[in-house]
């Protein structure tokens, strides 16, 4: 008796367990761990991954499986123990960890077919399936699995004769081009030759000389010739044309001129040695380069990267999806060329699919990617490189809440290779453990070709206030800006617009109104004129006056990217303006044409928000202006003052990388904010000292973890109530020394018309922490059966909305 484990597709707690199936004869030796099959459930039909096969079953009278969906598996052994991974340390479901590894196309609906990989191999096909094929170079799945032919296809895929391809049903591209080929074979195309007119004498020898199908507009632009020759042939029976797949390559308009290596400097070789010496000792190991902005970390990722090559293995890049600009990606293909893979958001379901099919297939080396790409199917990996490894963005916000970060020193320690995490900022957990010795710390401490660091100014916009000035713009700001403009340089505006417009700031002084007891900023609330904490629940009356100055002058900030630009087109009349927010780059490709016309100066000034502040490297860029530094420092989030000190350090690093020196002015209501006034000397472990002394002091990562639950429901006392419950029952199952606080209303009270409440637990050693976790899903998510309260639990919470 052959047996599989399946995780069936039902994201729910009671179906959160494999369950066996029996395997039909048919199929033994052919069902594999890592395949995807139907089976019945109930009274209904689910797919499932198999995660096991095996002699015998506890379970009497087990039900067959009914399809099998995949010829080989998806999933391979590393990937099938990474999700039992995932499941442990993020609560997820099985099914959750499993479905994030493979591209949406997979679960999207497609028709599958088995498809002929080159015409010379039609004659290694075992004959049963060659008359199945018959003319043809690909055949339906349901054809083959009602022939039985099961294991022969299968055998064909395992030797490269035949590929199993998912047709995606895709609007979004063509994936076939019309292209001629020789119908008959070598020797018989070279017997015709003579006997035909030159120009089709031509379309023949060029055929055979390239012994594939070649695209007839390619064809007709290489030999000059009109299609007359290629029917003629066409009716002789000598060529024929058909629809050949080619890639969805959405770079496939680009050219990228080759990129040689260049000579590194000393820093930038000292850090290359140590990783290029792990690569090739094979064991794991996890570096920060810690290396400021402008001093060619990505160089020392490339060189790293041909070492990995050399070695016969594989790497991955990932890259935060917000700088996974044009700019990026070319500097990987230029120097990699078609041994890259790219995946991002910006690709069509049909074009992730293929970039994923590239892979899966070996076909390339290297992938460069956003987060979801840590879990490319390399079977042979020699490094995984996080750039900007301190962006929230590799945490990912629903199940599985996994961090790129974890998940790449998993992988990598099963594979023996180094994990390379880079930054100008790193995030103080990453600091925090090179500094343990935990990671090993490598530096680049200056900027390639001993250009300096940009000069930043910080304009006091309480000053500006003071003295008459209400614009968003101060004098200074507004002085360099027109300086640019009569010298033809360019320059970045910054407009931070994630923030919250709900903190409470006096104008005339800057004090900003936190939590007593968390060091948060309080969030305003309209009903009943209150300002609240969202951790720990504490409360109090909006004060009419400030409490530090006095001044009535307190009020609610936020200004959009579009008000920036009108006030700029008064301000500035002939400045030409690129504005760069999800209003103009919503269309694809937008993003990329905006850019590329600020690279060909053919505007002044560049404004824009977070997806400007990354990754962005433009050699006239010589002022970069940040408008309101204060929005993201008072988010009701302990990580405000880390945020803000990388954002600002990020954005005055686009200003200056070349041969011109580059200045910052920041606008800030609050000067001499540490973060604000260390980000502006460029002083990075001096903010790191002062913000860990922080973080001790209130009990926050990485002195202790954080787990965040989190009750929602469409009626607001529902989900107060299971959060009560949860706290409760927290309380009792963790030692005192772990805090927990609330349960409070979320910063973001309602989503998605249903209320939420949460609880944060602060803990240092809790072995029972994620028992009680555990606890929590499985009493309450049975309730929510009924009762319709969900429950979500962030082991470790990035959002803390
Ligand atoms: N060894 C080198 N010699 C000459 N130029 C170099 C060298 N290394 C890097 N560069 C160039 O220096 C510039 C800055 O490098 P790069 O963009 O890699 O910096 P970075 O550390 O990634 O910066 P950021 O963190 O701001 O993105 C690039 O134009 C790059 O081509
Ligand atoms: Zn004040
Ligand atoms: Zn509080």
């Amino acid at each position: 008796m052959k047996v599989a484990s399946v995780i069936v597709d039902v994201p729910t707690r009671q179906t959160d367990r494999p369950f066996d199936y029996l395997i039909p004869e048919r199929w033994h030796g052919v069902i594999q761990p890592g395949m995807r099959v139907t089976v019945p459930f109930g009274a209904r039909r689910l797919q499932g991954f198999v995660i096991e096969v095996k002699d015998h079953s506890e379970i009497e009278q087990l039900k067959p499986i009914e399809h099998v969906l995949d010829v080989v598996p998806v999933l391979n052994e590393e990937l099938l123990d990474l999700g039992r991974y995932l499941t442990e340390t993020t609560l997820c479901f099985a099914i959750s960890a499993y479905q994030a590894m493979l591209p949406a196309a997979m679960r999207a609906k497609y028709e599958k077919v088995l498809r002929l990989a080159e015409e010379e191999r039609r004659g290694e096909l075992p004959d049963e399936l060659k008359s199945l094929v018959a003319g043809r170079t690909e055949v339906a799945w349901n054809e083959v699995e009602a022939a039985g032919l099961w294991r022969a296809a299968q055998k064909a895929v395992q030797q490269g004769v035949l590929e199993a391809v998912y047709n995606v049903k895709d609007k979004a591209g063509k994936k076939t081009v019309k292209s001629a080929a020789l119908a008959v074979s070598a020797e018989q195309a070279e017997q015709a030759l003579h006997s035909l007119p030159a120009r089709q004498k031509e379309v023949v020898s060029f055929l055979l000389k390239r012994g594939e199908a070649v695209p007839i507009a390619k064809l007709q632009a290489t030999l000059g010739i009109s299609s007359a020759p290629l029917k003629a042939l066409v009716e002789k029976g000598l060529v024929v044309v058909r629809d050949v797949e080619v890639y969805r390559d959405p770079y496939a308009h680009r050219t990228f001129q080759p990129s040689e290596p260049l000579a590194l400097t000393p820093a930038q070789a000292q850090a290359l040695a140590k990783i290029t010496a792990s690569v090739r000792a094979g064991e794991h190991r996890t570096f920060l380069l810690y290396g400021v902005t402008g001093s060619g970390k990505t160089e020392v990722y490339m060189q790293a990267i041909e070492e990995v090559l050399r070695q016969g293995k594989e790497a991955i890049v990932l890259v935060p999806e917000i700088s996974l600009t044009p700019q990026m990606v070319e500097r990987f293909k230029s120097r990699f060329g078609p041994k890259v893979a790219v995946l991002h958001s910006g690709l069509s379901v049909g074009e992730k699919y293929d970039e994923w099919r590239k892979i899966h297939r070996k076909e390339v080396q290297l992938v460069v990617g956003a987060r979801s790409a840590v879990f490319a199917p390399f079977e042979n990996l020699g490094m995984i490189i996080i750039d900007e490894e301190h962006e929230t963005s590799y945490k990912q916000e629903e199940m599985p809440r996994y961090h790129a970060r974890d998940v790449a020193i998993y992988r990598a320690r099963r594979h023996g290779c180094p994990v390379v995490l880079g930054s100008a900022t790193p995030s103080l957990e990453t600091f925090a453990r090179a500094a343990k010795g935990v990671y090993e710390l490598l530096e680049l401490p200056e900027r390639i070709a001993e250009r300096g660091m940009p000069d930043v100014h910080i304009v006091d916009m309480r000053e500006e206030l003071r003295s008459g000035n209400r614009s968003m713009f101060s004098r200074r700001l507004l002085d360099e800006l027109r300086l640019r403009l009569e010298r033809g340089e360019q320059a970045v505006l910054f407009l931070n617009r994630r923030g919250y417009s709900t903190f409470v700031m006096c104008r005339g002084c800057g004090y900003v109104i936190r939590c007593p007891h968390c060091d948060i900023s309080l969030t305003y609330h309209r009903a009943g004129e209150r300002m609240k904490c969202h951790y720990c629940g504490h409360e109090e009356p909006l004060a009419p006056r400030c409490p530090s100055c006095g001044s009535e002058h307190i009020r609610f900030f936020g200004t959009g990217t579009q008000k920036v630009e009108e006030e700029l087109a008064k301000l500035l009349p002939t400045a030409r303006v690129i504005r760069m927010d999800v209003d103009t780059t919503g269309r694809k490709g937008a993003h990329e044409e905006l850019l590329s016309r600020f690279a060909a100066k053919e505007a002044d000034i560049l404004l824009g928000t977070q997806m400007i502040a990354k990754g962005l490297d433009f050699p006239d860029v010589t002022l970069v202006g940040v408008l309101a530094a204060d929005t993201m420092l008072h988010l009701p989030d302990f990580r405000a003052a880390e945020k803000t000190f990388q954002l600002l350090t990020q954005v005055s690093g686009r200003a200056g990388r070349h041969e011109l020196p580059g200045e910052v002015v920041i606008q800030t209501y609050t000067p001499d904010h540490y973060s604000i006034a260390l980000a502006a000397r460029h002083d990075y472990r001096a903010f790191y000292r002062r913000e860990m002394t922080l973080r001790k002091a209130h009990g926050y990562p990485p002195y202790y973890y954080l787990a965040l639950i989190t009750a929602a429901h469409e009626e607001a006392p529902a989900a107060a109530k299971a959060a009560e419950k949860i706290a409760a029952y927290l309380r009792k199952q963790l030692s005192n020394e772990a805090v927990i606080l609330g349960p409070v209303a979320s910063p973001i009270a309602r989503l998605h018309d249903r209320y939420r409440y949460q609880c944060m637990i602060k803990y240092k050693r809790e072995p029972n922490v994620t028992a009680a976790l555990k606890a929590v899903i499985d009493r309450y998510q049975a309730d929510a059966a009924h009762g319709g309260v969900t429950i979500t639990v962030d082991t470790n919470p990035y959002m803390m909305m």
